[in-house]
């Protein structure tokens, strides 16, 4: 049985390798390597122009690579297996135009006729993205939320191995946002691969499996966050309080383990990850009298800027 009929996923749905796409002279994307398993969360961030919707476009088959090989959910993008193959994608664009004056059903229905998607699936996906309720009022009564977790079941339709979501998080309010990220995270423990952007770092960081970031078309960065701190190598921070004298004295006692920064009420030490467990030996014995210590990781905007400012 050949990748295009398996209902199989494949191990790696999406794979890119050496993907170069120039406009004129301008190299927007510059020599991608890219592979994400089956089931993962992977976000992919970076700068404006950094290259993020071109590769998104590459990957569904809307504009065509120069050079390098790309294939999602098991085939060559633009190859003699893609038709079959895009029914097994699902595409959720920055901004989803919608009939305004079609009820959520309708819209449902309008979407699963042009993906040759089975209308059966419908009544299912409005209730999994919570629009049950509203099936038959028009779109133009929606929300945002609303209209974004429409804009997701209008992609989950074909039920597919791997989705595409180009910032689908934008403008949601917080709950909003946990409950998109929970329906992702189901959809992931049922193997479905998912490519996500975001500009709202903080966001990603705590939902992603992985994530690349990728400036001026070339992928600077590429791992799990915990992965990107120890390869970048960014330094801890720890905050101390306490007496002003009992701070001065832990300044001193961190010596040349980390860069101090005395603030009003608050030492701020900034520490190389591998000397932590040093720093925190040398500020032992001042550790009973503290009243507080916090150690802080890299956020992700923090690993973001060390590689892609
Ligand atoms: N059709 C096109 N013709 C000419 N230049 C283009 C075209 N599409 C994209 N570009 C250029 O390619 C570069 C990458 O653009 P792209 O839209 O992929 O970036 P992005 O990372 O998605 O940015 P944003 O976060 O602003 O959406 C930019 O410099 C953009 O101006």
């Amino acid at each position: 049985m050949d990748a295009a009929s398996s209902t199989v996923p494949p191990a790696e749905p999406i794979v890119l390798a050496g993907v170069r796409k120039a406009f004129g002279p301008l190299q927007a994307v510059a020599g991608v390597d890219l592979r994400v398993p089956r089931g993962e969360l992977f976000g992919l961030i970076g700068h404006n122009g950094a290259g993020k919707s071109t590769l998104f476009r590459i990957m569904l088959g809307l504009t065509d690579a120069d050079s390098g090989r790309v294939e999602v959910a098991g085939v060559a993008v633009g190859g003699p297996q893609w038709r079959e193959a895009r029914r097994r994608i699902g595409y959720l664009p920055e901004q989803l135009a919608l009939y305004e004056s079609l009820s959520g059903r309708e819209t449902l229905a309008f979407f699963a006729k042009l993906k040759g998607a089975p209308r059966a699936q419908i009544e299912q996906l409005l209730e999994l993205v919570g629009l049950g309720h509203a099936a038959e009022r028009a779109v133009r009564t929606y929300s945002k939320g609303m209209r974004q977790r429409l804009g997701l079941a209008q992609a989950l339709l074909g039920d597919p191995q791997v989705l595409f979501l180009d910032e689908p998080t934008n403008g949601l309010d917080p709950q909003a946002i946990k409950e998109f990220y929970e329906l992702l995270g189901a959809l992931g423990a049922r193997g479905t691969t998912i490519l996500i952007t975001s500009h709202i770092l903080a966001e990603l960081q705590q939902r992603v499996d992985r994530l690349a970031i990728l400036a001026n078309g070339k992928v600077v960065a590429q791992g799990s966050v915990q992965a990107l701190r120890e390869q970048l190598a960014l330094p801890l921070t720890l905050t101390l309080r306490g007496t002003p004298e009992l701070l001065q004295a832990a300044r001193e006692a961190a010596g040349d383990c980390a860069r101090a920064l005395l603030l009003p009420e608050a030492l701020q030490l900034h520490c190389e990850r591998h000397r932590k467990m040093e720093l925190l030996a040398r500020l032992a014995p001042l550790a009973g009298r503290l009243a507080d210590l916090e150690i802080t990781e890299p956020s992700l905007e923090d690993l973001y800027f060390g590689v892609a400012a």
